[in-house]
This record gives structure tokens, sequence and C-alpha cells, in this order.
């Protein structure tokens, strides 16, 4: 699928099945997701745009890269999302931070919004979109829906884990945005949780539960 990258990285597996065990604390559980966040941004960020700066190196003067921060806007989807922002911070210190607050209603499985700020103006940014889960896909299309709403273009979308349902769903409708996928899982079950899965990750991050 264009635009779409599932990793195979083993340290990226390794670490999302100590994710998966239920026995794994909080503490743990939110290290592993910020790290799982630091080494997919590592890839996903590939393509940053960089502007060239003089530089005096004890030898000489030269114009060499560096990446303009301020280009890139990190927008997690409350609350897990959040969960995975330091570890994109950890790469790009100044980059924008924005959030959408959305819930899934717990019958019909449609999101809801209930906050939305986004940094002013987006349009030149580089946006990545955090949630651990992208599980129907109804969030991560909300989420995308919102942004481009407010005048966001290049779009990229990072879920530690997937279910092809909602991989399809948001490919299909946000075919320009690039989606990164720690692990593509098997399938959704009848409450529209992820299988094999880790659970809630908003509850396994925050201790909710
Ligand atoms: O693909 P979907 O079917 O929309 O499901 C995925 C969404 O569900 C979870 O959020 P939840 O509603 O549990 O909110 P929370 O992060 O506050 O726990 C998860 O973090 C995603 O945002
Ligand atoms: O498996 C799932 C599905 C949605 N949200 C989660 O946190 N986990
Ligand atoms: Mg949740």
């Amino acid at each position: 699928m264009e635009n779409v990258m599932i990793f195979d990285h083993p340290l990226i597996q390794h670490k999302i099945s100590i994710l998966r065990n239920k026995n794994t604390g909080t503490n743990e559980f939110r290290a592993l997701i910020e790290e799982i966040a630091m080494l997919m941004g590592y890839e996903a960020l590939r393509d940053l745009p960089v502007e060239d700066v003089t530089v005096e190196t004890p030898i000489e003067t030269c114009e060499t890269p560096m990446i303009a921060g301020r280009k890139l806007a990190v927008v997690p989807i409350l609350r897990a999302g959040l969960g995975m922002v330091n570890g994109i911070l950890a790469l790009v210190p100044s980059a924008k931070v924005g959030h959408i607050g959305l819930y899934r209603d717990e019958v019909t499985h449609e999101p809801h919004e209930y906050y939305c700020k986004l940094p002013n103006p987006i349009e030149q940014r580089t946006i990545i979109v955090t949630d651990p889960m992208l599980a129907t896909g109804g969030s991560g299309v909300a989420a995308v829906d919102f942004i481009k709403e407010h005048g966001g273009k290049r779009i990229k979308f990072m879920s530690i884990i997937a279910a092809p349902e909602g991989l399809k769903r948001l490919h299909e409708a946000h075919p320009d945005v690039q989606i990164y996928i720690g692990h593509l899982d098997r399938c959704l079950n009848e409450n529209a949780y992820i299988c094999p899965g880790l659970g809630d990750a908003g509850d396994r991050i925050f201790g909710t539960k």
C-alpha cells in the first residue's frame, strides 16, 4: 500500500511484545510507548525539511544542514496519543505541539471530539498525528479531517498497533497521509478492541483502570 509503512525492526517488535503483556505495569508501559514513538519517529522524520546554516568548525567555515524544528508539529489524539509525544520531542525538541481530544463512545465506537488546539498557522508544517491504537479508524479519520479543515497539508499518522480494518479505513479516507504502524494485528473483537492488541492504551498509560 502506497504511503503505508509497517515496521519490522526487532527493537520495535520486542518492545511491543512487552507492551502486550497484561502484567506490564504503568511505569514500564509509559516508558515503552515513548521509546517506540522515538524509534518510529526516527524513520517517519526521514523527509523532514532541512535548511543550510553557516557553522565554523575548528578547521573552516561551512554550510551544513539543520532541521527547521519550527516546521514540525506533533498532534496527539488525547489521551493515549499524549504518551508518544515526548518520544518525538526527544528527536525534535523545538517542534510545536497541538492537541485533539477524542473519545470513543463505548456502544457505537464512534469518536466524539471534546478539545482541539492546533499550532497556528498550520499550513506550512509537517504534522505528525500520534495515537498508539488504530482500531476502527474512526478517531484517526476524524483527527485528520479536523487538521485538514484547519489547513494542514503534510500529515503523517503514527500508531503503534493497528487493526487491518482501521488501517484500510484511514488509508482510503486519506490516501495522501503517510501512515506508520509498529505492528499490524489480526482483527477487531465485538467491542472494537484490537486482537491480540494490548487492551486500552489510555488506561494503561495513565493507570486509570
Ligand atoms: O480507531 P478507533 O476505533 O477510533 O479507536 C482508537 C481510539 O480509541 C482509543 O481512545 P479512547 O477512546 O479509549 O480514549 P482515551 O485515549 O482517552 O482512552 C485510542 O487511543 C484511539 O484514540
Ligand atoms: O484495542 C484498542 C482499541 C481502541 N482503543 C484502545 O486503547 N485499544
Ligand atoms: Mg482509552
